[in-house]
């Protein structure tokens, strides 16, 4: 594994689930990491446990949304690392309703966080990146339903999906920057956030399982390793790309596969 020491990322939605386990990792390789979000005790606890094995965490809260916390984010963590080599974009917000169902207010609170913070994170970092003339790495996390989309999921799928081309656009127009831009697309991943607002019932579980070919969640732990991955130089000719890790999911049913119960997968996420 590459070592990432002397380097800053910071991480949106850093205190819980992949965002968590994302600084983790990148403080396990030796970077510094700023973990942003709206609640401060989650990103507290991420912090002192990255202080706690021997990293350097800077925990500051911010919504996404607002441009101006984003920028006073961004200046902390330029003060306190003096550097920024690298952004994970992984703040969200998300919850199943059928499309007629959603308000006006539902639909813009998730693609103001999605589309608009990404954008809100991303513009801020990358002006910093011009400014100081370094070269970085920019990871949104985005959903398969960007490109396959997905019912009950419209505020969100359109959301990721903008992100996708903000994405594309950005890697071209930023590459004489030397800043790359990716995305990573994880399947059902074990965490709290979406364990509560996707698939909080046994009976969903269950159907979200059995629509992944490999018959797993995946671990937060793993979609953390391939952010880090897409940050690190050993992807340094990758850049408007999407890394998929869905089990297969997104490979669509499977009308002549073999019967769910013969495929003896462990259901663990690794
Ligand atoms: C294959 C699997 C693919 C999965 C891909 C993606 C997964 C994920 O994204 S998992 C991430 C899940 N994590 C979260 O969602 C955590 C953060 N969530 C939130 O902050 C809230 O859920 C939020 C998105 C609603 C935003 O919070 P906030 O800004 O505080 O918004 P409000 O609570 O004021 O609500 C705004 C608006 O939305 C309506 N609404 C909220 N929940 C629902 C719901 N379950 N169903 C329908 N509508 C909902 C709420 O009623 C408000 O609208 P109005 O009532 O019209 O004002
Ligand atoms: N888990 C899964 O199955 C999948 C997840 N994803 C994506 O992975 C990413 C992480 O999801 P996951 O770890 O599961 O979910 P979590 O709910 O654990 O993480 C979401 C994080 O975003 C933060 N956040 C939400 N709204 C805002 C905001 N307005 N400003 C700042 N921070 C905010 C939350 O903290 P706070 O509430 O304190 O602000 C929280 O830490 C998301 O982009 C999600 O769409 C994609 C595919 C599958």
């Amino acid at each position: 594994m590459e070592s990432l020491a002397d380097r800053a990322y910071l991480v949106t939605g850093g205190g819980t689930g992949i965002g968590a386990a994302t600084a983790l990792h990148l403080a396990a390789l030796g970077a510094s990491v700023t973990v942003i979000g709206r609640r401060e005790e989650p990103l507290k606890k991420i912090a002192d446990e990255v202080r706690r094995q021997g990293g350097d965490a800077l925990a500051h809260t911010a919504d996404v949304r607002d441009p101006a916390a984003v920028e006073a984010a961004v200046d902390a963590a330029m003060d306190r690392f003096g550097r920024i080599d690298g952004l994970v974009n992984n703040a969200a917000g998300n919850f199943v309703t059928p499309a007629e169902k959603l308000s006006p207010n539902g639909w813009r609170a998730v693609v103001d966080i999605v589309l608009n913070g990404t954008w809100n994170c991303t513009s801020a970092v990358a002006r910093r990146m011009i400014e100081t003339n370094r070269p970085g790495s920019i990871v949104s996390v985005i959903a398969t339903y960007a490109w396959t989309g997905h019912p009950g999921t419209v505020h969100s799928a359109a959301a990721k999906a903008g992100v996708v081309a903000m994405t594309r656009t950005l890697a071209v127009e930023w590459a004489r920057y030397d800043i790359r831009l990716n995305c990573v697309a994880p399947g059902p991943t074990e965490t709290e956030g979406a364990g509560s607002a996707l698939w909080a019932e046994q009976e969903d579980r269950d159907r979200v399982l059995a629509s992944v070919p490999l018959r797993r969640f995946a671990g937060a732990a793993e979609v953390g390793d391939l952010i880090g991955l897409l940050l690190s130089d050993r992807a340094a000719y990758i850049t408007g790309t999407t890394l998929t890790a869905d089990g297969g999911q997104s490979l669509g049913a499977q009308i002549y596969g073999p019967p769910l119960e013969t495929n003896g997968a462990s259901p663990s996420p690794r």
